[in-house]
């Protein structure tokens, strides 16, 4: 399913509401005119008010009804808007212009946040000019240097994630420098460690294959050349990156290098957070805020 087709699928029927931590920017103000004129949400925009009313009045959404606004200063954007969802007046949290790290922090809150017990993980799904589906790319945004405990429920959140986009049995290659074992490269550690869990039943909704290096992942050619063989390898839905630096070079070398188009989320708190780089595109948000309701439509059914 291409982005499009994903944006396309939602109706006004599964509208949902937005908070928008720190909405005063231009590119999240178009996204959410895009989005609200399609009729799949309604905004609560949390932020500078003189700044957001400003934006509002320039793309035509001045009397628009369905945005609320809240005032909050850039210290308090992030929980004022988390307040939003974990009091159930929204339904989904999205980033606005504030560092990642900003936000993430107060969705962790222990008293306000939208922790479930479960590891919280960045999921972006890419169309890539060339690839035959949609590619997820996990995890370019939250965690760190997750251990294999963490690599593991980081698998199973994109997985859903995957399934919920209509994925029914999602590829999973986790990614290393190389595809064979090397015990000085704890990636093909993990992999291998991975792989047998999937095997095992201690991972599910998907199958799981590493380590493979990114050309072995989605190129059969490449897989054949180099005798791999494997229900994933060539054919990778879902990419597991070993740590955050991979995973954030190779999305944005995604969408700069290639032109791929992206929506993303953070998968496994209470309720989908949208969270893009700041510097993407009012489409990319909007696909992203596409996903994060077909989500949640997902989870009601
Ligand atoms: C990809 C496109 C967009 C981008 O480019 S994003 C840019 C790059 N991303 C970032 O800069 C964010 C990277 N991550 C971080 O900065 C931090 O890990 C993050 C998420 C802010 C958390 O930092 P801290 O608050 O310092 O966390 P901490 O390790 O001290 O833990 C505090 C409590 O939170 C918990 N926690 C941390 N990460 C979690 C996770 N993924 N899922 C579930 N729980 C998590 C952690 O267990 C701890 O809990 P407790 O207080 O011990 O109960």
């Amino acid at each position: 399913m291409e982005l499009e087709h994903l944006l396309n699928s939602i109706t006004a029927e599964n509208k949902k509401t937005v908070a928008v931590a720190a909405a005063e920017d231009e590119e999240v103000i178009k996204s959410v005119k895009q989005a609200y004129e399609r009729g799949i949400a309604s905004f609560i925009l949390v932020g500078n008010a003189e700044k957001i009313n400003f934006l509002l009045q320039q793309y035509n959404l001045g009397d628009a009804s369905d945005l609320q606004i809240i005032e909050a200063n850039s210290g308090q954007a992030a929980l004022e808007a988390v307040k939003r969802v974990s009091s159930g007046q929204a339904d989904i949290l999205m980033k606005g212009m504030i560092p990642t790290s900003d936000l993430l922090k107060a969705v962790l809150n222990k008293e306000a946040g939208l922790r479930t017990g479960k590891i919280l993980s960045h999921v972006a799904a890419f169309e890539v000019p060339g690839y035959d589906r949609l590619v997820f790319v996990t995890d370019s945004g939250m965690n760190i240097n997750p251990d294999l405990q963490q690599k593991a429920q980081i698998i199973e959140n994109a997985a859903l994630i995957a399934k919920g986009i209509g994925v029914r049995m999602p590829k999973v290659a986790v990614l290393a420098a190389v595809e064979t074992i090397n015990p000085s490269m704890q990636a093909t550690l993990d992999a291998s460690a991975l792989t047998v869990m999937n095997k095992r039943g201690q991972i599910s909704h998907c199958i799981v294959e590493g380590p493979l290096a990114l050309d072995n992942a989605i190129s059969t050619e490449a897989a054949e050349h180099k005798g791999i063989s494997g229900e994933v390898a060539g054919k990778a839905d879902i990419l597991l990156v070993p740590a955050i630096e991979t995973g954030n070079a190779l999305y944005k070398s995604l969408i700069y290098f290639s032109g791929a188009k992206v929506g993303a989320v953070i998968a496994g708190a209470r309720a989908p957070i949208v969270l893009t780089s700041r510097a993407d595109s009012a489409e990319s948000k909007l696909f992203s805020i596409a996903l994060a309701v077909k989500t949640l439509q997902h989870k009601n059914t």
